[in-house]
């Protein structure tokens, strides 16, 4: 193997991700994977989710650091605690490099495609979005859709329609807390041409396909059904989303403030409004959203909430399903402190369903959505960095990236021998008064949404909707795996192969192959 300047592992590649050419080229490509003296190996690495499919086999056998070299750039890779800690704590010294910012900025700049200063501004009247009256929003709305879905009459589901059942959920909830309640979601409303579902669920699905061809000027008669599709669906959801906007600052104070509590877009409207009143005011600094700016994140959140949850809470089920032990050991959590009743509301039970929460963690350190998220130096900076002579320090300099590898850090022996095993009672601990208290081990590297300023604001939206949706379900279901003629361990090995081995990313993790294993309802 050779080694870099740096002392580091490299893996040479003739092209990179980070090439806009390569991405549509790359799968007719795929033979080279076969080629005899592993001469095909470096194919793998020219996808920008990688470690999605590789887990954390490059990193066992090269080291926690090593370099991606090809000649559009060298990536360092690195999944040594103290560089993640380091490049996404200190963000302003790290951005995000504009080729991946820029991706999701269609509807306008937000607070995903921001930097510096602009960025605070961002995050400043969108974090106020997610408060606890949004939370509670979430936790009853996602009980009301679990409710609606009929497991009795479809017991036996492929992983792929769980997948699918769980979109419908997670883009249900984003709509109604996203947009305000008020909203049909799947009427046609006067002057529109598709629902606003319609619109949200097709441009969500496609998301490539909408970063590529959303710019194209060709008349619609020009273009092909889907693309055709597809314009129509992006200028309807901006139609949505201004008329959403209007509708929270024209309403009366008693209407705006019920719409604020409950959506994301109202209390994002409400905390613009009130930054625009500091400016008439002349007090204060004001740092207010355009209206651009209000869809660029409106659209931002409903990406980044959509299919982040409903990927995690596929393999949760999933894993759940070959772990009946882990399920009935949730399910007692669940019967000391959860019911049908009306007392099962967020501020009662959510705080406690620790084992649910757990869960979560666990799903998302085996399956985490996010692959490897890159950052490059403004300047030149030190970045630490473990070699097989020890830690020590290299100078980044500004051009080279460094890509914080995910499933490397998840998946790491410092986690133990069993690193790889679904058991989400390593994220659970006793506290001082006797109860359980999640915990997150100290020394591995842990950061499904990431860490530092800049991590993920929705955490706790998708915790409270992960949490409402399973204890809604387990509480009345055990999740065994589907066998379709096979015997219960054959079946297991099947499920539990495509799970840890045939994912692939694409915006969240997907399998492969879901419609090859399944899982069965049955009531408790
Ligand atoms: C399991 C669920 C989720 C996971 C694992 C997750 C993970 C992440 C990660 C890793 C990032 C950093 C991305 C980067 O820097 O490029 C991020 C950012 C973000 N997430 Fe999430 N997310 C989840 C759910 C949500 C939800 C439900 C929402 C909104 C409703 C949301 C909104 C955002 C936004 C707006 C950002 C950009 C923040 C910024 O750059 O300041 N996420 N998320």
């Amino acid at each position: 193997m050779n080694t870099c300047t740096f002392g580091l592992p490299i893996i040479l590649l003739p092209v990179s991700f980070e090439e806009p050419w390569w991405m549509p080229l790359r799968p007719l490509f795929a033979w080279v994977e076969n080629l005899p003296f592993g001469l095909g190996n470096w194919y793998i690495y020219t996808n920008m989710g990688w470690p999605t499919e590789d887990g954390a086999r490059t990193s066992v056998r090269l080291g926690e650091n090593f370099v991606l070299c090809s000649p559009a750039s060298n990536i360092i890779v690195t999944c040594y605690p103290p560089a993640i800690q380091k490049i996404f704590k200190e963000h302003k010294d790290w951005p995000k490099p504009a080729t991946q910012s820029q991706l999701f900025a269609f509807y306008g700049q937000n607070v995903s495609s921001t930097q510096g200063a602009e960025w605070q501004r961002h995050r400043k009247i969108t974090a106020s979005a997610f408060n606890e009256s949004a939370f509670r929003e979430v936790w009853d709305e996602t009980t009301a859709r679990v409710k609606g879905i009929d497991f009795e009459g479809e017991s036996e589901r492929s992983l792929g329609r769980i997948r699918s059942t769980f979109d419908l959920v997670a883009m249900q909830v984003l709509a109604n807390v996203g947009f305000g309640q008020d909203m049909g979601l799947t009427t046609v409303p006067p002057g529109h041409r598709e629902s606003l579902m319609d619109s949200l669920g097709f441009i969500l699905k496609h998301i490539m396909l909408t970063i590529i061809f959303n710019s194209l000027e060709a008349p619609e008669y020009l273009l092909p059904d889907k693309l055709r599709k597809l314009k129509v669906s992006v200028a309807e959801l901006r139609m949505y989303m201004k008329e959403a906007v209007l509708r929270h600052m024209q309403a009366n104070k008693k209407t705006a403030e019920n719409l604020q509590k409950r959506s994301l877009l109202g209390a994002m409207v409400k905390a613009n409004e009130a930054e625009k009143e500091q400016l008439q005011k002349g007090t204060g600094r004001p740092s207010y959203l355009t209206e651009s700016e209000l869809y660029g994140n409106i659209f931002v959140f409903n990406l980044a909430g959509y299919e982040t949850t409903a990927s995690s809470m596929t393999f949760a089920l999933s894993y759940l399903a070959a772990y009946p032990e882990t399920q009935d050991w949730v399910f007692e959590e669940l019967q000391k402190q959860y019911t049908e009743s009306e007392n099962a509301s967020y501020d009662s039970v959510y705080p406690k369903l620790v084992r649910c929460l757990a869960v979560m963690y666990e799903t998302l350190r085996l399956a985490s959505p996010a692959p490897m998220l890159i950052r490059s130096p403004t300047e030149s900076r030190e970045l630490p960095i473990i070699t097989k002579e020890g830690p020590k320090s290299i100078t980044v300099s500004p051009g080279t990236v460094v890509g914080g590898h995910f499933y490397g850090g998840h998946l790491s022996s410092r986690w133990g021998s069993s690193s790889d095993t679904f058991d989400p009672k390593r994220f659970v601990s006793d506290s001082v008064s006797g109860d359980e208290a999640l915990v997150i081990p100290e020394g591995p590297m842990y950061c499904p949404w990431l860490l530092g300023p800049r991590a993920c604001p929705g955490k706790k939206f998708s915790q409270v909707e992960f949490v409402a949706l399973l204890a809604q379900i387990m509480s009345k279901w055990r999740i065994e795996v589907a066998v379709a003629g096979q015997s219960p361990q054959t079946a297991r090995g099947k499920l539990m192969g495509i799970l840890l081995d045939e994912k692939y990313f694409n915006i969240s993790t997907h399998l492969l192959h879901p419609e090859a294993a399944g899982v069965r309802f049955v009531r408790r």
